[in-house]
């Protein structure tokens, strides 16, 4: 009766969790569930506090819970605002100081907007509509924010295909109708985004096409009216109250042509096929806009090549900042502009990376994040732009979400390292002064002993410099031999860094060296570097993954008779492509894979990618799709695999998976495919608990089958 029937559908029965041993001791899978994370840190006005969002595992149910929790700049216990029994998360501070707000999916409101009382005792969370939400000007009196002014088309009550689930209506364009209403639950598809890897399938549109372009509303704090300041064809995006309040500065289309028009176009270039000229010129799509904060006619700031984000006023009101990228291929940059218009200036000249998280703070100062290759630091940009930005906070490890107090004077972050999940730190905003405020990992860092990892850089193919880690096996004894896996990550334009990682720990503790690096087609090195493999995947960057195995396996502590590689997406791809050039590793891991580039086009969620890097759809370049694609050469594997799949990734679905395992299976080559219902492309983060720690167990056992001879 036990066996299969034992294992729960859903993350709703509670189970016994098994204690753990006392550490020093390496990590094991149980481990996994004690990690907390810290994020979305955000600084009281007068930067005595500071609130975040505290995520736990609940493994007994299955599921991860968060909290908001504050702690006091000065220091002390941080302390949980919010109730244990509900989600709450992403905490941000009203400018007057009465109410902390978050976002909640507590029962009984309108909205997931709620809010403790800071001016008065309370001690259940409250909406407060009277408050609104978005950007304020100093005072605080009133914010502006953007909405539809047009509600959504409603389906017609007398529908005869209201009582279909929503998926197997016949969508408006539809022309064939289900014979029965009662008797159809498939899903009827007619439009191109009918499936979405989050969100799952989409259900077709039951009405025409409409738009809804984004409008400018503002609202006053004490008053539940919202006054709509603008009535346009086209949407108001990024908009920002000047700090006096006077003015409104938003993004929007370069000729304010309307949302309809705009679309039309787009859609009818997407599907013209690939033309060097037309496709690859800078593109002035949108620009920098100012309208009275009580409506008008706006005025152009400036006409820019290229996309604008992240609009901020500077304190005094005269100028805009923004993140400008002219082309996709080409870096982003900090740019300065005075509202009165002019030539726009650019504060980050040459420098190799690329900004995120901008401030403009109340002292004048520029400052934001940036990732620094595998590590990510505070950084002030010169508001000259003659030389580069200094760095304020930095060293190996990973900061996010910087948030700063009303006077620009404190400053308050996320950081990880190799060796220490996630934890609240708190500096003086130019970056001395730094103080860990939270400890949440105190206890799982006490009993595991963390693996650490050495960086190296190494000179790849046309001279490049890779950056890369290797991370030491636990319980690590010189004079010895360990077998070593390599880890390739996914995107392509992503990164691997300075950051606790479970998965690299998780093989780390088998007394396995882990190999990591970022070989060209990362993010964190600037664009050229990222789009450095446009059109050659699987080219030179896997030269750069080989070479990184060559260098370690020269060590006399690897075993390079006994070395592994695992990835995932496009690592899921160039472990398939691996499997087809080499057999110097004795096991491989392919997760949430690619194998086949022109079903994946058709599969996927995420056409785009393939558009751009392969310049082209299927059709326009299919030598290309063919020449990348592993399943080509699939006669050529012989190394045994590990396929893990997720059931509703609609991001690289299930079917190079399993034409991947059917072609080996053919051939006789070890293979075993694991898939996971209930779980997307996000399995390996974000996936159910037991379901993703089950995943780490099936890598520990897979390698140390193949590499160290045990289970
Ligand atoms: C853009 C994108 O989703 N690319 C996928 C093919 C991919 O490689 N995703 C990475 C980020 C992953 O690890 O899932």
């Amino acid at each position: 009766l036990l066996g299969a029937q034992a294992v729960p559908r859903s993350a709703t029965g509670a189970a016994a969790v098994a204690p753990l041993p006392k550490g020093p001791r390496a990590m094991v899978l149980g481990d996994w569930y004690r990690v907390v994370n810290v994020s979305s840190p955000a600084v009281s006005p007068d930067g005595k506090r500071v609130a975040m969002t505290v995520t736990r595992a609940v493994e007994s149910e299955n599921r991860r819970h968060s909290e908001v929790w504050v702690v006091n700049t000065a220091g002390g216990e941080p302390q949980r605002w919010t109730a244990p029994s509900t989600e709450s998360s992403t905490p941000r501070w009203s400018p007057d100081g009465k109410y902390l707000f978050f976002a909640s999916t507590r029962a009984g409101g309108r909205g997931n907007t709620w809010a403790i009382r800071l001016d008065m005792p309370s001690g259940e969370a409250v909406q407060v509509p009277e408050y609104p939400t978005g950007s304020m000007p100093t005072d605080g009196s009133f914010a502006v924010f953007t909405d539809a002014a047009v509600p959504a088309p409603q389906v017609p009550s007398a529908d005869p295909f209201n009582t279909m689930p929503a998926m197997a209506r016949p969508p408006f364009d539809a022309i064939t109708r289900p014979a029965a209403a009662a008797r159809f639950d498939g899903r009827h598809v007619v439009d191109m985004n009918y499936k979405n890897n989050g969100t799952g399938f989409v259900p077709g549109r039951r009405v025409p096409r409409t738009w809804r372009p984004q409008q400018l509303f503002r609202q006053s704090v004490g008053d539940t009216s919202k006054k709509q300041i603008t009535s346009t064809a086209y949407s108001h995006r990024g908009a920002v109250v000047s700090p006096d309040g006077k003015w409104v500065a938003f993004i929007a289309d370069a000729r304010l042509r309307s949302d309809s028009v705009a679309d039309l176009e787009r859609d009818s270039l997407a599907r013209l096929p690939y033309d060097k000229v037309r496709d690859e010129a800078e593109r002035n799509d949108a620009d920098i806009y100012v309208i009275d904060a009580n409506g008008g006619t706006p005025r152009k700031v400036i006409d820019w090549m290229g996309a604008e984000s992240a609009l901020t006023w500077s304190p005094d009101g005269k100028s805009l900042a923004f993140i400008g990228r002219p082309v996709r291929t080409k870096s982003a940059r900090i740019y300065t502009v005075s509202v009165a218009g002019g030539a726009p200036r650019n504060l980050l000249g040459d420098w190799q990376y690329e900004p995120s998280d901008m401030d403009w703070l109340s002292t004048g100062a520029i400052q934001f994040t940036a990732d620094i290759g595998g590590r990510s630091a505070l950084l002030r940009a010169d508001l000259t732009g003659k030389t580069a930005p200094k760095e304020l906070v930095g060293g190996r490890r990973q900061l996010r979400g910087a948030s700063y107090d009303a006077a620009g004077k404190i400053v308050a972050y996320t950081a990880t390292s190799m060796t220490k999940p996630t934890e609240l730190f708190v500096a003086n905003a130019d970056g001395t002064g730094e103080r860990q405020l939270t400890s949440f990992n105190k206890d799982v860092n006490a009993d595991v002993v963390w693996s650490d990892a050495d960086r190296f850089t190494y000179k790849s193919v046309g001279n490049m410099e890779i950056e890369g880690w290797l991370m030491k096996p636990y319980g690590y004894e010189a004079g010895k031999k360990y077998p070593m896996v390599i880890y390739i990550h996914g995107g392509p334009h992503s990164a691997y860094g300075e950051g606790w990682f479970d998965e690299f720990q998780n093989l780390a503790a088998q007394g396995m060296f882990v190999l990591f690096t970022n070989p060209r087609g990362s993010s964190g090195y600037g664009a050229d570097f990222t789009y450095s493999t446009r059109g050659r995947w699987g080219m030179e960057d896997y030269d750069d993954l080989m070479k990184a195995v060559d260098i370690v396996a020269a060590r006399p502590d690897v075993d390079s008779t006994r070395m592994g590689a695992t990835g995932g997406s496009y690592g899921g791809f160039m472990t398939t492509w691996m499997a087809t050039k080499t057999t110097r590793f004795k096991a491989i891991q392919t997760d949430r894979t690619i194998t086949d580039w022109t079903y994946w086009y058709g599969a996927s969620d995420a056409q785009g990618l393939t558009e751009f890097e392969f310049y082209g759809k299927p059709w326009d370049n299919q030598a290309l799709y063919d020449t990348l694609s592993p399943i080509r050469y699939v006669n050529k594997v012989k190394t045994p695999m590990l396929i893990v799949q997720s059931e509703e990734d609609h991001r690289t679905p299930m079917g190079s998976a399993e034409i991947w395992f059917m072609s080996l299976k053919k051939q006789g080559v070890p293979v075993e495919l694991v898939r996971y219902p209930r779980s997307n492309h996000d399995l390996s983060r974000t996936g159910e608990p037991w379901l993703l720690v089950d995943r780490l167990g099936r890598l520990r056992q897979w390698f140390s089958h193949w590499l160290i001879g045990k289970n």
